[in-house]
């Protein structure tokens, strides 16, 4: 991306690019009495990637629920300039029966796509995130991870600008935490993604800032510096499909009879490019992916 021009007539234009999202000052909510987020003052921009940590009960979720509006605050002053928000609960709901691919149709009806563009976006994020195959499973048959990520792309399917998650990562195996980690790495880019998190995989690889609830209390905010993870689409043709099934990538997808299109992180593409050439095949491009 070329640098924006500031001049003064500019400023306008790319105002956009420093708004702030959510501004909450001396922000309180009570439940039932009970006070479960205190003189909460933050503001968040557009873009950032923000982890909520703490400890269980601390009032992460809360937070989450404040700044997504599911929480109205009881005192102090909020302001929120975003309405479209995809939120990805904790817990997705167990008793529903809908086959993966119904129940997704259906939330994305709620949308104003047309149906053809919305069953091109369910299959294109049910290829991202690796569930193609269960698209007619029932919902209640599928893994917790599966789940998860049928959770997190029917957020997805109304192109939130701000997408919230509420703990994505719990209750998945370590190699699901990994697979859904490098997912949504893969598809941040220029979203505002909040999640509250308890484990440093998602916060090292997504979160650019980091806040730290105590009691109900924002006790520290942190800019997380260093860059994040950047992905490499490397095209290459290769003498037989075989050999490409144990390449540590993070994705790959089989293009016609001969070519591949495989994603690796960029500090393994040196890796999985020796490996392609050794096992004789021809790189046709590569592009970074973000
Ligand atoms: N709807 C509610 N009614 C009553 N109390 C609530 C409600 N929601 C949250 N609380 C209380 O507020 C506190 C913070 O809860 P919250 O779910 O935000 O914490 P958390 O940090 O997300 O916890 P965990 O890590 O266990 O998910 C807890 O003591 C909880 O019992």
């Amino acid at each position: 991306m070329s640098l924006p021009n500031f001049s003064k007539k500019n400023v306008g234009r790319w105002k956009w690019l420093f708004m702030n999202i959510f501004e909450a000052n001396q922000a309180c909510k009570q439940i039932d009495g009970i006070m479960i987020l205190k003189e909460v003052s933050l503001s968040i921009s557009k873009g950032e990637k923000v982890a909520i940590t703490g400890n269980n009960g601390s009032g992460k979720s809360s937070l989450l629920k404040l700044i997504g509006g599911i929480y109205e605050e009881t005192a102090g002053k909020v302001k929120r300039f975003q309405n479209n928000i995809g939120y990805v609960p904790e817990h997705f709901p167990e008793s529903i029966r809908f086959k993966l691919q119904d129940y997704l149709i259906l939330m994305g009806k709620m949308t104003n796509k047309s149906d053809e563009e919305m069953f091109k976006r369910i299959a294109n994020y049910a290829e991202l995130f690796s569930i193609t195959e269960f698209l007619t499973t029932p919902l209640n048959h599928c893994s917790k991870g599966t789940k998860q990520k049928a959770g997190i792309i029917q957020a997805l399917l109304k192109n939130p600008d701000l997408l919230l998650l509420d703990e994505p990562l719990t209750g998945l195996d370590d190699k699901a935490k990994i697979e859904l980690t490098n997912q949504l790495s893969l598809l941040s880019g220029d979203k505002t993604i909040i999640f509250t998190a308890h484990e440093p995989l998602l916060i090292e690889r997504i979160a650019n800032r980091v806040l730290t609830v105590e009691s109900g209390r924002i006790v520290s905010d942190s800019t997380v510096k260093g860059n994040k993870e950047k992905f490499i689409c490397i095209r290459a043709k290769i003498p037989a499909r075989e050999i490409i099934e144990d390449i540590p990538s993070i994705k790959y997808k089989v293009i016609g009879m001969n070519s591949v299109e495989i994603i690796v992180s960029t500090k393994e593409s040196d890796k999985v490019l020796a490996i392609l050439l050794n096992r004789g095949c021809s790189i046709l491009e590569l592009t970074e992916k973000r």
